[in-house]
């Protein structure tokens, strides 16, 4: 059987996971996968109803939940003529159980067919003119996690791992979006100011818990990858004031409709 904690074969752990998720939506292949992060959730409600939604745990190789009855879950979207595949929740690399259940999701996608790999994330912004609620893609990455999903003498090639191609297509669709570097802290705890202020100094205008491990992992796999990021909060030491979840959820259900139209747009082209 495959155990989550699927370090041992992690593309054997994908493909079973796939395979499984053909009998389940009846879908030889799904083309693009969508993983949402905190607060993006109601933008789906852009997407129209879904085919098939099921919690992640029905396929094998995803950790059951940090909280019992909160289990991630997929669902199965026919967009046109293309399958898009949407987690909603993902597993943070905080959970403590290694980095291979946090590529686990993006492989899966893969091995199920998806050539797309859009993810999305809550974060803090760093830059002076960044507010809550305010989407920017992600033109590239700092991964202070230090670790890596590739195990082994892989030297993976990251240039322009977020693809110019679909944040063109994007900026068409939004002509108003921004850009900016995000980096990615182990977590769970949110950073110092000076932490904030280092992030800062090496170049970062976001910061968060994800993404930048799904990322290597999809460009390992093949996938051309976007990433878009909701600032949720600015981060640590800009305003004075301490960070607090809520405001972080709510500007996210603030903006969810604008990013719907977004993603609808996106996952059509
Ligand atoms: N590291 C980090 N992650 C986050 N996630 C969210 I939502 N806001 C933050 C933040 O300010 N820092």
């Amino acid at each position: 059987s495959v155990s989550w904690d699927n370090q041992s074969d992690p593309h054997a752990a994908a493909d079973a996971a796939a395979n499984r998720l053909r009998e389940l939506t009846g879908a030889e292949t799904h083309d693009v996968a969508l993983v949402l992060g905190s607060g993006w959730v109601p933008a789906t409600d852009a997407l129209g109803a879904p085919e098939h939604e099921f919690p992640v745990t029905e396929l094998p190789g995803f950790p059951p939940p940090a909280v019992a009855g909160h289990a991630g879950r997929i669902r199965s979207y026919r967009i046109n003529d293309k399958r898009a595949l949407v987690f909603l929740g993902r597993t943070h690399y905080y959970e403590g159980r290694g980095v291979a259940a946090v590529a686990h999701g993006v492989r899966t996608a893969v091995a199920a067919g998806c050539k797309t790999i859009i993810l999305t994330n809550g974060c803090g912004g760093l830059r002076e003119g960044m507010r809550p609620g305010q989407p920017v893609l992600i033109s590239d990455h700092i991964n202070l996690t230090a670790t890596s999903p590739i195990v082994g003498a892989n030297f993976v090639d990251l240039t322009d791992l977020y693809s110019p191609r679909l944040r063109a297509l994007c900026q068409q669709v939004d002509p108003t979006l921004e850009e900016g570097v995000y980096a990615q802290f182990p977590g769970p705890h949110y950073e110092t100011p000076a932490e904030i202020n280092m992030a800062r100094t090496i170049g970062a205008d976001l910061v968060g818990m994800s993404t930048t491990l799904e990322a290597i992992a999809a460009r390992e796999a093949g996938a051309e990858v976007l990433g878009i990021s909701l600032v949720t909060n600015l981060a640590a030491g800009m305003t004075g004031e301490p960070l607090n979840h809520e405001e972080v959820l709510q500007a996210g259900r603030d903006s969810a409709s604008r990013m719907g139209s977004l993603l609808a747009q996106v996952l059509d082209r």
